[in-house]
């Protein structure tokens, strides 16, 4: 990667995002300072976690975003009023988690349905399907049916949960049935364009994160940019496949564009946990505030097949986790200043979302260049990655 690269990040970069970026995805503590001190500070973006009881929510919550293990999720006591979960102090992940008592009456007149839909960024309906599932279709489809109504930009997610106690041939039939019935039941209310997105998910295994972070993406404008800039470090690095990792929850907010398969993705998970652990036994200083996490974080692992691990962080929340061959390891010193350009172009990326937020100031996109080599004309088009629209 040459210095073009910087170049032209420090000149187009700020150039190609919209004004009403806004949605919260922060890692900076000037960032943060910035939302909190905004009016819609507490006004952050929702994701509802609602499904019928003991369909597994809490339990969702829990392991994605408290570490707590599955196992432990046996003794949890049944929700009975609706638990706000901030996550932004300590994850990339700026949203609020709302997690929904199982049984939401939408006909109690306390339950202002219209408020909390308005500010929804996603909902997230999990079934139960380890239990007979026409109930939480029913449940399923009155819910939607009102939340669109309200706001049609919300992104619908259903988690066909419990999965773990299925058998393959079983999962995809369950699915099957699933998806054909709820939107049999759409068609039948003329609902077409209710779009919903159905992921099959357990917690006692990868699947749970890996539909989590299907979930987060949506909701982050700058991914296509956080795309392009991960496939350009990884085709000039000679890497084979990088994830952009919220080291608190493990949920990957970008990779690049080749396909993710589920055994890469948990070996990167588990790199994660090696490091924060190792960190916490041998790593902490007296002066360093308990965080087990921080500028100087970086992992290399050689496993016995060639492959090596390589993870490195980006900020104060992320890490970039990289898959790679043991002979493209021996380029390292070009790995690391490639990995310097895209850790920059990062943190760029999230200062013009900030500075956007700070000022209001509107920010004019500027065409892409078309001169130059191959490689500066992929990365103009990079740079130039139409950011998703706010939802
Ligand atoms: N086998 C299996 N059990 C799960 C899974 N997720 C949750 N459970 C179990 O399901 C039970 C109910 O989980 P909760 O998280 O309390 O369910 P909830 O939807 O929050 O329930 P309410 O608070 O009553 O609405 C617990 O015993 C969990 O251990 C899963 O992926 N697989």
């Amino acid at each position: 990667m040459s210095i073009e690269y910087e170049e032209q990040l420090a000149g187009s970069l700020v150039d190609s995002f919209p004004k009403d970026f806004g949605y919260g995805v922060e890692n900076m503590d000037m960032m943060q300072e910035n939302l909190e001190n905004s009016p819609s500070a507490d006004n952050k973006p929702r994701i509802l976690l609602m499904g019928l009881r003991r369909s597994g929510k809490s339990s969702i919550q829990k392991v994605v975003f408290h570490k707590m293990s599955p196992n432990e999720t046996l003794f949890l006591e049944s929700t009975n009023k609706i638990y706000k979960d901030d996550i932004s102090a300590s994850s990339f992940v700026n949203f609020h988690i709302w997690d929904f008592p199982g049984q939401v009456d939408f006909f109690d007149p306390t339950f202002d349905y219209e408020m909390i839909f308005r500010g929804t960024g996603a909902l997230i309906f999990v079934i139960d399907a380890q239990d007979d599932y026409v109930e939480a279709l029913g449940r399923l489809h009155l819910t939607v049916s009102r939340a669109f109504r309200v706001n049609p930009e919300i992104n619908f997610e259903v988690f066909i949960h419990k999965v773990d106690g299925l058998s393959d041939d079983h999962k995809i039939e369950t699915q099957r049935d699933i998806h054909q019935r709820a939107n049999d039941d759409l068609a039948d209310a003329s609902l077409e364009k209710l779009h919903l997105s159905f992921y099959l998910t357990s917690i006692y295994d990868h699947s749970i994160f890996e539909a989590f972070s299907k979930v987060v993406q949506k909701l982050i404008p700058q991914l296509p940019t956080l795309e392009n800039l991960l496939n350009i470090f990884i085709s000039n690095s000679g890497i084979e496949k990088a994830f952009l990792f919220d080291v608190v929850s493990k949920i990957y907010i970008a990779t690049d564009s080749s396909p993710v398969d589920m055994q890469s993705y948990e070996l990167c998970c588990d790199m994660i946990d090696v490091v924060i652990d190792v960190s916490c036994i041998y790593g902490l200083k007296d002066d360093s505030n308990g965080n087990a996490y921080d500028k100087e974080s970086l992992a290399i692992i050689k496993l016995n097949n060639t492959t090596v691990l390589y993870l490195k962080e980006v900020t104060k929340f992320l890490a970039l986790v990289c898959i790679l061959r043991e002979e493209s390891f021996e380029r390292k010193g070009l790995i690391d200043y490639n990995f310097h350009c895209f850790r920059k172009a990062i943190h760029e990326v999230f200062e013009v979302s900030s500075s956007t937020q700070r000022t209001g100031a509107a920010v004019q996109s500027s065409p892409p260049s078309s001169s130059g080599n191959g490689l500066a004309r992929l990365k103009s088009a990079a740079l130039n990655g139409t950011p998703r629209s706010m939802v």
